[in-house]
């Protein structure tokens, strides 16, 4: 880690209250993502109807592509690791296309 990176702390204390405050912020965040993902996947039912109706597929490569350029300028932006944001994606396109698959066994 670079020397210019890191925090100066006075003790062990300081840093352990640093530490508890990060992961407090972090469990509200990953509630907010758990939210988030839970919209998204909740779009699959309108999205797989739509696409039962029009008679297309539920993999659809160009779409995924738009998103995947999207966020890899996204990434680059924030100066987070594109790949692994990627990864991600990929993850929650499978979510959706899982949960599409769902709908259309009901
Ligand atoms: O937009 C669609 O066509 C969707 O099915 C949604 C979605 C996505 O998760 O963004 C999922 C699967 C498709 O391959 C493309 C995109």
């Amino acid at each position: 880690m670079n020397k210019d990176n890191i925090t100066i702390f006075k003790n062990k204390s300081e840093a352990q209250s640093l530490l508890n405050e990060s992961r407090l912020e972090i469990d509200k965040i990953d509630e907010n993502l758990i939210e988030l993902f839970a919209r998204r996947t909740a779009l699959s039912k309108n999205i797989v109807s739509a696409k039962k109706y029009i008679n297309v597929p539920i993999y659809d490569k160009n779409r995924e592509k738009e998103i995947q350029n999207k966020i890899k300028n996204l990434a680059n932006d924030k100066n987070i690791d594109e790949n692994i944001i990627l990864k991600i994606m990929n993850l929650l396109f499978d979510l959706n296309k899982f949960q599409q698959e769902k709908f259309l066994e009901e």
